[in-house]
């Protein structure tokens, strides 16, 4: 058995691919703990996992402003305190970083330790965790297809982003009658990712009344804030009742992917790549304010993949032109999810898993 410290927090994109390594590794055997930051999104999706521990740890994102600055440095500089204690009292043989502000902490106490680091980067342009400690990492995880100038040689190995046990396409109907519609429901699913997205909330307000007479139901996930929940009834063209359903969190996303044939959503590296394995397609606004518009490439991949559509935030009005497009093309639907089990298969994580375990024996 050997002991892994897992540092996935900040984001459910950063911690939801840590659990996921952290279930296969704690399923062959492992010892596993994951360091998660001080916000509340970290507790609120880690609160499931009872079996794992999670130890939160401080840590504050970079900013470039001059006071924010110095809180960020004095946070890590307090995180890579605490992360050194903890790689102590656990004993750990190897520390994974999910990338984000998070990392910092456990890559540096990694490497004053002297035990192996293993960096993982789930975007298609790199963030700064990965820019910064590639040179001490033992191992640097980037998406296929996804270079960087990288002075160690052996170091960069290729990996989809681990996804949770739990997420798979589940019976559609029993999906759909968990968030309270009903078989015949057409539903578009609304999520702007673990945070939600303001504009995408709004989208589904102001459209839902034009796409239920078309026969369309939507179920927006609105995020945390819970500022913009709605639900109203419509009826459709053929007089059958459509609805708008509101929830601020979802603890079972693998149910809202089934109950739903396509998705509008941000482009965060997870939501895709879990949409990729329910084979719910796609209508992705990149958050046109994520660092080095990271999102953007994430999105123009999945649409050169042909596995779903990249819509600009400047182009929100023709959302809803897209989506009944879409719904009313049901062979270019079945392309498209042909498309997305194929991106899928480049997530599988068994090669990722023997890696770590036997970077823990060395
Ligand atoms: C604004 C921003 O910079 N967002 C980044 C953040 O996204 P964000 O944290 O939104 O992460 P993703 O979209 O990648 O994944 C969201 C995760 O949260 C889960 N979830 C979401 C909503 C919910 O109600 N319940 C729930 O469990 C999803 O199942 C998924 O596992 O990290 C990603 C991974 O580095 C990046 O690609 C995103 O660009």
């Amino acid at each position: 058995m050997s002991k892994y410290l897992i540092s996935c927090g900040g984001t459910g994109g950063h911690l939801a691919p840590g659990i996921a390594i952290g279930e296969a590794l704690a399923s062959k055997g492992h010892d596993v703990s994951f360091i998660i930051s001080e916000k509340a999104i970290d507790s609120r999706l880690s609160a499931k996992y009872k079996n794992f521990k999670f130890i939160k740890t401080p840590g504050l994102p970079f900013s470039p402003s001059p006071i924010k600055f110095l809180k960020f440095l004095i946070s890590q500089f307090r995180a890579v305190k605490c992360c050194k204690k903890i790689f102590m009292e656990n004993n750990a043989d190897v520390a994974i970083a999910f990338g984000g502000f998070n990392s910092m902490g456990l890559a540096i106490a990694a490497w004053l330790a002297k035990k192996p680091l293993v960096l993982h980067e789930a975007n298609r342009k790199p963030g700064k965790a990965v820019r910064l400690f590639g040179f001490i990492a033992t191992r640097v995880y980037l998406p296929h297809g996804v270079r960087i100038e990288q002075n160690k040689s052996g170091v960069v190995r290729q990996a989809g982003y681990p996804i949770r046990s739990e997420i798979f396409k589940k019976d559609e109907a029993k999906s759909k009658e968990l968030f309270g519609f009903g078989k015949e429901a057409n539903i578009v699913l609304v999520c702007g990712g673990s945070q939600g997205a303001a504009a995408l909330n709004r989208w589904a307000k102001d459209n839902f009344e034009h796409l239920a007479h078309e026969g369309i139901d939507i179920f927006c996930i609105a995020g945390p804030s819970q500022s913009q929940i709605e639900n109203r009834t419509c009826k459709d063209k053929n007089g059958i009742e459509r609805h708008l359903r509101s929830i601020a969190f979802c603890d079972n996303m693998a149910e809202a992917m089934s109950a739903a044939k396509i998705v509008v959503a941000r482009a965060g590296a997870g939501s895709i790549a879990e949409f990729a394995r329910c084979r719910t397609i796609p209508i992705l606004v990149p958050f046109p304010f994520s660092a080095d518009n990271h999102q953007l490439e994430n999105a123009r991949y999945v649409e050169k993949n042909g596995a779903g559509i990249c819509v600009l935030q400047e182009n929100i009005s023709s959302l809803s032109t897209e989506v009944l497009a879409l719904f009313g093309n049901p062979k270019l639907c079945e392309k498209m999810r042909r498309n997305l089990e194929k991106l899928d298969e480049l997530n599988g994580i068994s090669k990722f898993v023997s890696d770590l375990e036997e970077l823990a024996l060395k």
